[in-house]
């Protein structure tokens, strides 16, 4: 199998590769990164875990000791954290280099990182929201000249989800020349493909693993069916046997709001647990500190909203429990691929309600694999049924009295003053964004109902009825109330 030399990288490169104890690369690094070092763009798809942040900070790094200048490359990314993440590898690696980067993430202070900005560092690690704010308001830096732009989490990046980051995409793909290198990367590339190619018109290359299931092999996946009324218990159970059976470890639970994620965080520290939260209602500064404390094991819970689903890499991390079933399995291909990475065992737990078995059989579809049962001792849950929920109700009472909804609202006008906007102005523009949103969701709903009419129509031609959809595989559990 070829090393790291011959993949075409300088020496330099493969002893810093040798030093951070990566002996051989992955197959996304030895698929992309002869092609990024031969000027072309790159799409690259591979499973959680595997390696494609080193497969694109490789070859940028070689390119620019052959070229140093700056602004040399921009990396966007979704998330604050994943942020530093990135530039962390960039540091690492680039070490010999004297590399100068700079983050520009939300959240932070935006004066700074205007400065840091005007003296040209190297790399350039952003999330599109803030970029596009000091694009708009400050003339002293320019990315007009950089060689190359990395989407990493590219079908994020490119999608409207919660937070949409089309209109600052679009201002910042104004600012890049068109003449660069665009690399993009994910482990769900091929959901948005066709609008990703749009981007990389450079003799692109596209690798994508090939594997016949979708999340990796030492994962093993598992769904334990609850009823919603106890499923607290249920997490309680679990975490507790866990903590009794390991010397070492450490879980994400990954839950749908911030406030669950806040609640449970309360409730799992009454249990005495070790638990912290991260979700996108804190301040930036202790999200970084929750997510510092969780990494060197202070913590050994993170209860975690989607902000920390994709990218993260923490290799202590044994178990991700989902609190909720994820409504689209490319959530849930990333939240279980916060474990069992680089060759690494892990496990995956989901909690699935009798109201959520239909996601379950759209995540099976999706990864191609059936999810096994996992099996608890009910008496064990029964028993603590009580305890804990008189718990998360003293919890919720709690947040409550602590206006956590108003405190979001409030924390979120406080940030916008900070970063120079008017909030009454912003609140019109995210109205405006959600309006738009809603017509192009009905507008894919009207096509998708055409496409299905079209469908059902041809079935009947052919004299075949349309497939009657297949019974329910997990039949729901009975239902149980609070003791
Ligand atoms: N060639 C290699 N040999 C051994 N370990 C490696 C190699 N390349 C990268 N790694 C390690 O593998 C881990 C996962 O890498 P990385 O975070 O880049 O994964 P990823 O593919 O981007 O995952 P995700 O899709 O979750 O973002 C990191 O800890 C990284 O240091």
């Amino acid at each position: 199998m070829a090393g790291f030399a011959e993949l075409g990288l300088s020496s330099w490169l493969v002893e810093q590769c040798r030093q951070l104890g990566l002996k051989q690369p992955t197959p996304v690094q030895l698929g992309c990164i002869p092609a990024i070092l031969e000027g072309r763009d790159c799409l690259g798809c591979a499973k959680t875990g595997s390696g494609k942040t080193a497969a694109f900070v490789l070859p940028i790094l070689q390119k620019l000791s052959e070229d140093p200048y700056g602004i040399f490359c921009l990396v966007l990314t979704p998330t604050r954290e994943l942020a530093y993440q990135i530039a962390e590898q960039f540091r690492v690696l680039g070490k010999p280099l004297g590399l100068k980067d700079c983050i520009i993430v939300g959240g932070m202070d935006m004066m700074a990182q205007a400065l840091e900005l005007s003296r040209k560092p190297h790399v350039v690690i952003a999330t599109p929201g803030r970029l596009a704010d000091h694009l708009r308001s400050s003339s002293t830096f320019s990315i007009k000249k950089i060689r190359f732009l990395v989407l990493d989490e590219a079908d994020r990046l490119l999608e409207q989800g919660c937070t949409d980051f089309t209109v600052d995409l679009e201002a910042i793909l104004a600012a890049v020349p068109a003449r660069r290198q665009t690399l993009l990367f994910s482990a769900t590339l091929t959901d948005t493909l066709r609008e990703l190619q749009g981007l990389a018109t450079n003799k692109p290359f596209f690798w994508e693993a090939q594997a016949p299931v979708r999340t990796v092999e030492q994962l093993d996946q598992r769904y334990l069916l609850v009823p919603e009324k106890v499923k607290d218990a249920y997490l309680v159970h679990l975490i507790q046997n866990f903590q009794d059976e390991h010397q070492d470890w450490s879980i994400i639970i990954f839950t749908n709001t911030c406030k669950t994620c806040q609640i449970l965080c309360m409730m799992l520290r009454k249990f005495g647990f070790p638990a912290v939260a991260l979700h996108s209602t804190m301040r930036q500064k202790e999200r970084f500190a929750a997510l510092a404390k969780f990494k060197s094991s202070i913590y050994r819970i993170l209860i975690a909203t989607d902000v920390a689903s994709r990218g993260l890499d923490i290799p202590t991390v044994q178990v991700v429990i989902n609190h909720n079933t994820p409504g689209l399995p490319k959530i849930y291909i990333h939240r279980v691929g916060r474990t069992a990475r680089a060759g690494r065992q892990g496990q995956a737990i989901t909690l699935v309600t009798q109201y959520d078995i239909h996601l379950v059989h759209a995540i099976e579809e999706q990864i191609k694999k059936k999810l096994e049962e996992f099996s608890v001792q009910e008496a064990d849950v029964l028993q603590i049924l009580t305890q804990v929920n008189v718990v998360r109700r003293e919890c919720e009472i709690k947040l409550e009295a602590a206006n956590f909804g108003e405190k979001k609202e409030i924390n979120k006008r406080k940030q916008l003053i900070l970063e120079g906007k008017d909030p009454d102005l912003e609140a019109k523009r995210k109205a405006e964004l959600a309006k738009i949103k809603q017509k192009n969701r009905r507008f894919k709903e009207k096509v998708e109902q055409a496409l299905q009419r079209q469908k059902a129509s041809r079935a009947d031609h052919r004299g075949r009825p349309p497939r009657a959809r297949p019974e329910a595989r997990l039949a729901p559990a009975p239902t149980q109330g609070p003791a």
